[in-house]
């Protein structure tokens, strides 16, 4: 099971096919990269991407940034080559697109094997399946695709992304309770600022862990949005000392800003720190 300390707060896609962007990656803040073999590149472009990003992968150079290889469904014409080239390939899991039950996830580990497993979850199917598909013992993360899931739902385009709640909120259940990553869906639209932080800031809020990004424009924001901010550290380090005064003294409850602290309070505040201290640790590289 993966550290819950980890930071997975900006999970940038890069299309497989594009070597520029695939040196860029290199020198960005990122806390993991897909690169992606799937909807970033265009079907004359697979079997290039594929052996490009192989190479990519070998030469290296992206220090601490967990790589993920998100290659095509087994149903189409290129999932096959592409699993069994990603099973070789220098990247610490393989994501895989469009799952619908953990059978898509065995269909996978036929052919790479006991390689690590994330799964795209972007189908009505998949959101239904969610819990079967987050146990499963290969699988270590999640990935919503809110495109994917937006057309098959055949919904509008709402800042509130209310229509999507459920779907996104089946998932989030599902992975915390198998302790499954669980990464937040794009914002299309990448010189937007200003949503692009209230959709982070909601992500946040419902217990995602970071959010998937499709330009480099993306990752400050995002990053911010998803690190324990200075005010939350410093709350933190209040309820634990307070915390520790009071059992101290033989009571079970600290009191701190007139809000009552407890033993959970005082985990989440120790898990808070543990990844504001992780972040710190990735930086210093
Ligand atoms: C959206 C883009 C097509 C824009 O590309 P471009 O016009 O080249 O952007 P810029 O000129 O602003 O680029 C500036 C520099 O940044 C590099 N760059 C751009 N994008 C990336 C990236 N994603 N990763 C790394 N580096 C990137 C450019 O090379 C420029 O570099 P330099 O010249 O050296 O300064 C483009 O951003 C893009 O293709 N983004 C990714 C799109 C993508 O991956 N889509 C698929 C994933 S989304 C999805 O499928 C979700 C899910 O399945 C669902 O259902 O929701
Ligand atoms: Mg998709």
């Amino acid at each position: 099971m993966p550290s819950s300390a980890r930071p997975y707060r900006s999970v940038l896609y890069i299309p497989a096919s594009k070597s520029r962007a695939l040196e860029k990656a290199k020198t960005l803040p990122v806390d993991a990269i897909i690169f992606d073999l799937e909807d970033a590149v265009t079907p004359a472009e697979k079997a290039n991407a594929r052996t490009l990003l192989a190479d990519a992968l070998a030469v290296g150079g992206f220090g601490n940034r967990v790589r993920l290889v998100r290659i095509n469904g087994l149903d189409t014409e290129w999932g096959r080559d592409d699993a069994i080239a990603a099973r070789d390939m220098e990247c610490d899991a393989i994501l895989l697109p469009k799952v619908g039950s953990p059978d898509d996830v065995d269909a996978l580990a036929a052919i790479t094997g006991d390689s690590r497993v994330w799964a795209m979850m972007e189908t009505p199917q998949g959101m239904l399946n969610a819990h079967a598909i987050a146990a499963h013992p290969l699988v270590e993360g999640f990935v919503l695709g809110t495109n994917d899931l937006a057309k098959d739902l055949n919904t509008r385009f709402r800042a509130d992304r209310e229509p999507l709640i459920t779907g996104l909120g089946l998932c989030l259940l599902a992975a915390k309770a198998e302790g499954v990553i669980v990464i937040d869906g794009v914002y299309n639209a990448f010189k937007d600022d200003a949503g692009l932080e209230i959709e982070c800031n909601q992500g946040r809020d419902m217990g995602f862990d970071g959010k998937s990004l499709i330009h480099p424009a993306q990752v400050e924001i995002t990053n911010r949005a998803f690190a324990p901010s200075p005010d939350e550290i410093e709350l933190a380090r209040r309820q634990i000392a307070a915390f520790e005064e009071t059992e101290a003294s033989g009571q079970g409850v600290a009191v701190v800003d007139g809000r009552i602290v407890e033993n959970l309070h005082v985990a989440t505040a120790r898990e808070l720190l543990a990844k504001a201290e992780m972040i710190v640790a990735l930086q210093a590289g």
